[in-house]
């Protein structure tokens, strides 16, 4: 592992360096590493996988997704199968179906968890929260997991482009004593960065926080909020989009991940910059409270709650893609549509 400062912490990493992509192949080479759902890691992580050079298999009931698969180029019979004949086959059980369809698929997944195999997770949920989930692996098996940050969709393309998402991994479970090797292996063969240790509960409870939070909920709930002040101001939706998302996406954010806030501050106004540097703390001061209270209904254990009660009904797909479609028939995110298509190189 590689001590690397962060900010002033040392910290254990992996990297590729010290673990290259053949010490990977030969550490799962008598492995048969079945992944079991193609939603949106699924696809990520076995492409990635098959084009690395590893022994995969893809499990999927039939249906669209299927088809997919069989677009990807997964072969029906020799690499990919009805979910039980996949269980059957694998020797690293990867569960990748959406954590309130662990729960269902679970004692058909436990029967084929022999001694030896091992279940791999991308996600603390089905563990950590087990009073909820009923997911308790059989003591003689490795589990671990590999969670990469980040959609299944840009682990994918990013792979393709040469570069990688980074991912956590953690061990759960050494049955074998070579979990954290075979995990390792995982986090490389899927196309990781870098990879850093954490546990399933630190998994869970941060990943919960960050979707919920700045990732996904509270960038939207701030877009929503400026975008709202400007319009009852009299400013048309092409400026306040523009002045809220499209500036953000398009000009800032890629200086933001080139070289940092302070980077992207220099390369704005001065005028910009004394605003930015004022207004900054406010908005830290007044959403603080609010991630608090986010972190102890994770920390509660009331989100996996929603989202293993909500995701369970029979209805939840149309009952998702109605709220889907709230966002996308907003003002605003309409707007989003007609600039885009505006964009030079979409011409
Ligand atoms: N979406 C993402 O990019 C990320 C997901 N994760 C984790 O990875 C895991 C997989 O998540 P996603 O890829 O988002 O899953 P998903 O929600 O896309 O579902 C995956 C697959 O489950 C299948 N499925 C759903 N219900 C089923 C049922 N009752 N029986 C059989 N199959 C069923 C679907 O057909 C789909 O192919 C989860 O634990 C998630 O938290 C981790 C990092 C990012
Ligand atoms: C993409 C990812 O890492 C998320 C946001 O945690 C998820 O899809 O669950
Ligand atoms: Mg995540
Ligand atoms: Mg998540």
């Amino acid at each position: 592992m590689a001590k690397i400062n962060f900010g002033g912490v040392e910290e254990e990493v992996v990297t590729r360096e010290e673990f290259p992509l053949e010490k990977a192949r030969e550490t799962l080479q008598d492995e048969v590493i079945a992944v079991i759902g193609y939603g949106v890691q699924g696809p990520g992580q076995s492409l990635n996988m098959r084009d690395n050079g590893f022994n995969v298999i893809v499990g999927q009931r039939k249906g669209k997704t299927y088809d997919k698969a069989v677009s990807d180029g997964w072969v029906p019979g020799e690499t990919l199968f009805e979910i039980e004949e996949a269980l059957e086959k694998g020797t690293i059980i990867c569960f990748l179906l959406s954590d309130a369809a662990q729960i269902e698929l679970w004692p058909t997944v436990k029967k084929y968890l022999t001694a030896g195999k091992s279940l791999y997770f991308s996600h603390g949920f089905g563990v950590t929260y087990k009073d909820q989930t009923g997911i308790v692996p059989p003591a003689e098996v490795d589990v671990f997991l590999v969670a990469p940050k980040g959609s299944g969709t840009s682990l994918r393309r990013l792979f393709v482009e040469g570069k990688g998402l980074n991912s956590s991994f953690a061990i759960y479970q050494d049955a074998s004593g070579k979990a954290r090797q075979k995990a390792i292996a995982m986090g490389i063969g899927v196309g990781s960065g870098y990879l850093f240790e954490t546990d399933f509960y630190k998994e869970v409870t941060s990943d919960l926080t960050g979707e919920r939070g700045t990732l996904m909920g509270a960038i939207q709930g701030i877009f929503a909020a400026q975008y709202e002040v400007l319009r009852a101001n009299g400013h048309s939706p092409s400026e306040a989009f523009n002045e809220t998302v499209e500036e953000l996406t398009q000009s800032l954010m890629p200086l933001v991940a080139e070289n940092g806030m302070d980077w992207m501050y220099a390369n704005c106004s001065t005028t910009a910059q004394r605003g930015a540097l004022d207004w900054w703390k406010p908005f830290r001061d007044a959403t603080k409270p609010v991630f608090e209270q986010l972190y102890n209904s994770v920390k509660a254990g009331e989100q996996a709650n929603i989202s293993i009660t909500r995701n369970s009904q029979a209805d939840y797909r149309e009952k998702l893609e109605e709220e889907l479609k709230e966002l996308r028939e907003s003002e605003m995110w309409r707007a989003g549509t007609a600039v885009r298509s505006l964009r030079p190189e979409r011409n």
